[in-house]
């Protein structure tokens, strides 16, 4: 089964999206680029939103957002139920969050990862599975507190 997977980022990213675009679509993936497409400055959240929203509903299986330290798209992104977001570019960090958290919206840092081997590193989190077994109680919990924020006696102790 294709994977679809959405992308987009701010004005600090948008050259890294377009090039992870094309690397995604060369190597078979479904693509939804939802923007930016230029270096004019926009509001990371706008483009957060497009995306997050799609995987809470279900439509895309995956999420890349770029914005300059990845950091405002994951907060925006896990705002959205079933959203599991992470800025992350280390290796074995982008490994393991897959691996541990079922990470499904990778969100990468723009201004810092342009010299490393991003196409590499992506198809990476994109091809490794997510472990279950004793991880997958934890996400379970994660999950149980999507839309009780008003009354959850999850935080209770
Ligand atoms: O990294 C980001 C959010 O986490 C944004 O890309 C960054 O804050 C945008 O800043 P500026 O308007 O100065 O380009």
């Amino acid at each position: 089964m294709t994977i679809k997977v959405g992308l987009a980022s701010d004005h600090r990213g948008v050259h890294i999206k377009a090039r992870l675009v094309q690397t995604l679509q060369r190597e078979g993936f479904e693509v939804c680029d939802e923007g930016t497409d230029s270096t004019d400055p926009v509001d990371y959240p706008d483009f957060a939103i497009r995306v997050a929203k799609q995987i809470q509903d279900g439509k895309l299986d995956r999420g890349i957002l770029i914005c300059g330290t990845g950091i405002g798209m994951a907060i925006v992104a896990n705002k959205f139920h079933g959203v599991r977001a992470a800025s992350c570019y280390d290796e074995v960090i982008v490994e393991m969050s897959r691996r541990h958290n079922d990470v499904n919206v990778l969100c990468l840092p723009g201004d810092l990862i342009g010299e490393r081997p991003i196409d590499e590193l992506v198809l990476m989190w994109l091809r490794t599975e997510f472990e279950c077994g004793r991880h997958a109680q934890r996400i379970d919990k994660i999950t149980a507190l999507d839309g009780s924020e008003t009354s959850n006696s999850n935080l209770d102790g």
